[in-house]
């Protein structure tokens, strides 16, 4: 597809032909993925397949050598740095969870909320009703509601997993990118990881890296396999699994 194909809806994410060289090696080696607006695509690949370093040029941490990555169609983020493309609509949940053990949940979607406001000025401000529904809303979505006065810092890890991507929706990214979210957790926890998931990619698109294959097929979306900073296959996991070449990598052949 082109990006200035106007029969086709703009993808909200396009990397095309992007290369990114450390000291000669290369992490991603002429790597082309393409993400259509309200899709959620898994994605797999060997230990250095380059898979945290296209995170990383997405979200402008690391630039490429050569190469484009474009956001909604047309906006060029390969110029921009990393708070721009947070601001643009682009949400990142590493692997660890990162949020204020020391807070309650309900404070810590507050700060969320809040963005850049102060946290003292937030915390001791009065919620908004709409404030206070969208809070109520995050609650629900990551199954938190109860644990709502609980500190972040006694939650399960699962739950930390879970209030941080409720802090990332509070943002309202457009794209969401999820970097191997049910490591370390519980294989229930990972089966309602992958709930969340499905219904976070109802109003909103979302890129996931994930080794655990069970939970990439509860996904149940288009997986794409890095291998060596390109793609080597794309489709249904069942296909991908089939396919000789990915059989081959995984086992190391
Ligand atoms: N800053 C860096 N300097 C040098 N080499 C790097 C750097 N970042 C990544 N690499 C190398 O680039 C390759 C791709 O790494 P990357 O972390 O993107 O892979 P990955 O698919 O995320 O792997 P994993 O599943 O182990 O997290 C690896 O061989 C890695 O050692």
């Amino acid at each position: 597809m082109q990006i200035g194909d106007t029969s086709a809806p703009k993808p909200i994410l396009y990397v095309d032909g992007v290369t990114v060289t450390f000291d000669g090696f290369r992490a991603l080696n002429d790597l082309s993925l393409v993400i259509a607006p309200g899709e959620m695509r898994a994605i797999i690949g060997p230990n250095g397949a380059g898979k945290t370093t296209m995170m990383d040029v997405i979200t402008g941490k690391t630039r490429p050598d050569v190469g484009t990555v474009a956001f909604n169609g047309d906006v060029d983020l390969t110029k921009l740095d990393e708070a721009a493309i947070a601001q643009l609509g682009i949400g990142r949940k590493f692997q660890k969870p990162t949020v204020f053990e020391s807070h309650t949940v309900r404070d810590n979607l507050q700060l969320a909320l809040a963005g850049l406001r102060k946290p003292f000025t937030v915390l001791f401000a009065k919620e908004t009703a709409k404030e206070r529904q969208r809070i109520d809303e995050l609650l629900e979505l990551t199954k938190l509601t109860e644990s709502h006065g609980r500190l972040a810092g006694d939650l399960s890890h699962g739950q930390k997993q879970w209030l941080e991507i409720g802090m990332l929706l509070a943002q309202e990214p457009a794209l969401l990118l999820v970097d191997e979210p049910v490591a370390g957790m519980t294989d229930a926890e990972t089966a309602e990881t992958a709930e969340l998931l499905v219904e976070i990619n109802k109003t909103r698109s979302v890129v996931v890296v994930e080794h655990d294959m069970t939970f990439v097929k509860a996904l149940g979306v288009k997986v794409t396999v890095l291998h060596e900073g390109s793609v080597l296959a794309e489709g249904p996991l069942d296909q991908v699994q089939a396919n000789e070449r990915v059989i081959e990598v995984y086992l190391g052949r």
